[in-house]
């Protein structure tokens, strides 16, 4: 287009989601000097809340084609121009991603610019479409990645594509699938990952974590990993050891970090893997169990990965079978051990004292250690064990295992660093997902950052508290989600919001700056 118009006396300007001009393109010198003048140029915000009406912020705040000519703009520079802008709108997602203008000076003004800028945009929504055959790509390549990783029941939703493993398909319907996809928009609407529990239609429940794949702009789509609960029962799949992930890198042998936890968690661990015998390592969900588990066993000389099972996939059968193999050599990893269906229980409370009898490295991992549970039981039989605290409680610890997640998620490239702002950020979260949770916002910010070291403005938007590392008060925390309902249901436009809101729109303006929601996109 730029080079259709290079003799015509207009310009065309790109401008990004939140109005700033992020390209200009043509125009004739005297034109250009104008614009210059005027600051129409790249890195210019033209929201209308800064430049009031013109082409770029009230085409953006209207959703629609929008011409200003002249002394309609606001401001006096822009007085002897006209323009037409138009909104991009992602085919999928219907949020606007950015906006084409075409600008001249007011005698230019031609018939022509409005469907020229609608023929623009048309082009460039037709790429979008075709970009999200690429998100749906990345969906497969991740739901490939889970299954490798031993998940025995996962699911890869977007809006037009479900692809699940066998255990999972036996128990979905497409109820069940409506469902699941309402419960990843509600949930992956403005986090990145999500854990809870989830009911199918014949009544099996089962605790779910999510986890979106691509950019948080890219067309919603998520990967569900799926436990069963232990009540009511569902016919349970029978628990096979998870084919041991090909060997990749060693393991690190050392505890990242230097809080005083580390030091002791450090401690505790050369003292039990002086010895070969069953282990039970404890701490929240996330906090990097089975990881640690896999570190011990490399320490113990397992430099081939080590096989692991689910707990909660046990049947009595399959202890039994898993007994029968149990030697002084046969190593493995029993995850969430506290999830032992009731049944199982006392198998595999033989199952262990056998592997503590014959000095089996078996590792067990769970997140309760609750002592008057009945799984508790099972636990005490393995007899010693570490506890791994959780993130919020090591936060100091913060740097060292972001290098050491980001050295793993970039594996043939420098790792990247935390720039300062980015750091603060996340020193000032809370981390409820621990580590996990920490991979993942970190896999998201490398992405973003083409590798580079991660600035505050790669985070996902929530993880960006507000630039000083404030973190949100409750009544700022019911502020921000009346507002986010509200731009929700306005489908992103600010005026509607502001009216259902009952404030004016500079005091909404001013709010979703405050409250860091700027970057944000809203609507079905
Ligand atoms: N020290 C570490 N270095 C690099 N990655 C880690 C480290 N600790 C944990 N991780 C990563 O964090 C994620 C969560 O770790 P892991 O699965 O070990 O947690 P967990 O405590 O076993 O969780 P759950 O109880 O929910 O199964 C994994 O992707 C793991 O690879």
């Amino acid at each position: 287009m730029a080079d259709q118009l290079a003799d015509a006396p207009v310009t065309i300007l790109l401008a990004s989601q939140d109005a700033t001009i992020v390209d200009r393109r043509a125009g004739q010198r005297s034109l250009l000097g104008r614009l210059d003048r005027a600051q129409v140029a790249p890195g210019f915000i033209f929201a209308e809340e800064c430049a009031g009406t013109n082409g770029i912020g009230t085409a953006l705040e209207e959703r629609k084609a929008f011409r200003v000519r002249g002394e309609e703009h606001l401001l006096e520079a822009l007085h002897p121009l006209a323009c037409v802008g138009s909104p991009i709108v992602d085919p999928v997602s219907r949020a606007v991603t950015g906006i084409v203008d075409i600008t001249c000076q007011v005698d230019d003004v031609n018939e022509l610019m409005a469907p020229l800028v609608l023929s623009a945009v048309r082009d460039i929504e037709e790429r979008l479409f075709a970009l999200s055959a690429r998100s749906e790509q990345n969906l497969l390549r991740e739901y490939m990645r889970s299954k490798r990783r031993g998940h025995a029941a996962v699911v890869a939703m977007s809006r037009d594509t479900v692809i699940a493993t066998p255990t999972v398909s036996r128990l979905m319907d497409s109820t069940d699938q409506m469902m699941i996809w309402d419960w990843i928009s509600t949930h992956l609407a403005a986090k990145d990952e999500w854990e809870g529990p989830l009911r199918f239609a014949d009544g099996i429940d089962v605790r779910v974590h999510a986890r979106r794949v691509g950019e948080s702009t890219d067309p919603l789509s998520a990967i569900l990993e799926l436990r069963p609960l232990a009540s009511p029962a569902p016919p349970r799949p029978r628990a096979r050891l998870a084919p041991a992930a090909p060997a990749g890198a060693a393991p690190a042998t050392r505890i990242a970090g230097r809080s005083l936890a580390a030091h002791r968690l450090q401690d505790r661990v050369d003292e039990i893997t002086a010895t070969v015998a069953p282990v039970l390592i404890v701490g929240e969900s996330g906090v990097g169990k089975t990881h640690l588990a896999r570190q011990i066993q490399y320490r113990w000389g397992r430099h081939d990965p080590v096989p692991s099972v689910d707990a909660s996939m046990l049947t009595p059968s399959a202890v039994a079978e898993l007994r029968a193999r149990l030697s002084g050599s046969f190593a493995c990893i029993i995850e969430h051990l506290d999830e032992v269906p009731d049944d199982a229980v006392a198998s595999t409370r033989r199952l262990l004292d056998a592997a503590v009898e014959l000095g089996a490295p078996v590792i067990a991992t769970a997140t309760s250690s609750t002592p008057d549970d009945l799984r508790h039981q099972v636990q005490t039989h393995v007899r010693r064990s570490v506890c791994i605290p959780p993130l919020r409680q090591r936060i100091e610890d913060l740097t060292d295992l972001a290098r050491e997640l980001l050295a793993a998620e970039l594996p043939d490239r420098p790792t990247p660093q935390l720039q300062p702002a980015a750091h603060r950020a996340l020193i000032d979260h809370h981390w409820p997902g621990n580590l996990r949770e920490l991979a993942s916002v970190l896999s998201t910010a490398a992405a973003r950052s083409m590798g580079f070291d991660i600035k505050l403005e790669h985070l996902p938007a929530d993880y960006r508290t507000l630039g000083a590392g404030r973190r949100l008060t409750s009544l700022e925390r019911t502020e921000r989600e009346a507002i986010v309902r509200a731009l929700d249901e306005s489908d992103g436009n600010k005026s509607l919001a502001a009216h259902r809101l009952g404030v004016a729109r500079s005091t909404l303006y001013r709010k979703i700056r405050a409250l860091g929601l700027e970057n944000e996109t809203f609507g079905s």
